[in-house]
């Protein structure tokens, strides 16, 4: 049987990569934006705190089944920045090409690079389910200035891999879902849930 589940998100990158990610396991996924769910609130400063709001709000919403992801890119020598913030690090009106410039132009004087993305997922069964479901995954790598690559979104051209030779906007769909924080913790997240 499937089940409809909510996404609760409006980012058409995010919501590419989830469609993708959840074709075999079951589920008829819809955006939020299909039932009319304006943007919720995430005024947290946790991940978890802000996924749990977005969940909570589609579900509440809809009275379906909801899946929120709250990420971002953490960078070691800026102390976590922007994490929660990645989405908005520039300001508003959110735009991934300000945030990566601002981000590139905050990390110039400092030599380390290191960075991760970070993602939390949280399901929940209707609006006021006492047991969300959580988890989270996390992905490695370094910013780079030149952006490579013209895949994935956000801060994708910019996020470096090593081991790889390539920025995550250069890799394929699969190649990325199979490596990111988003596809980590929504495996991680399937499994809960059989
Ligand atoms: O809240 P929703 O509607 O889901 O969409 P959003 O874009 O506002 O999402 P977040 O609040 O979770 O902010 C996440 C930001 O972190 C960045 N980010 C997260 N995952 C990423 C990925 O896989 N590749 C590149 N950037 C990513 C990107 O800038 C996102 O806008
Ligand atoms: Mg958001």
């Amino acid at each position: 049987m499937t089940q409809r589940l909510i996404l609760a998100s409006n980012n058409a990158g995010k919501l590419k990569e989830f469609n993708e990610l959840l074709s075999t396991v079951g589920f008829s996924v819809h955006a939020q934006g299909e039932y009319n769910v304006p943007e919720a609130e995430e005024p947290h400063i946790t991940f978890v705190e802000n996924a749990l709001e977005k969940a909570r709000h589609a579900a509440r919403l809809t009275g379906l089944p909801a899946l929120a992801d709250d990420s971002g890119v953490c960078v070691n020598a800026l102390g976590g920045a922007p994490g929660v913030y990645s989405a908005r690090y520039a300001g508003e009106p959110k735009s991934d090409a300000a945030n990566s410039a601002k981000l590139i132009a905050d990390l110039a004087q400092h030599a380390d690079k290191s960075a991760y993305y970070y993602c939390v997922l949280v399901y929940v069964r209707h609006a006021d389910d006492p047991q969300p479901v959580i988890a989270e995954g996390r992905w490695n790598g370094e910013m780079i200035a030149e952006p490579r690559g013209h895949g994935g979104f956000g801060y994708d051209p910019h996020f470096y891999i090593a081991s790889l030779g390539k920025c995550a906007a250069e890799l394929t769909s699969d190649e990325k879902n199979a490596l990111s924080h988003r596809g980590q913790a929504l495996r991680a997240l399937v499994e809960k849930l059989r």
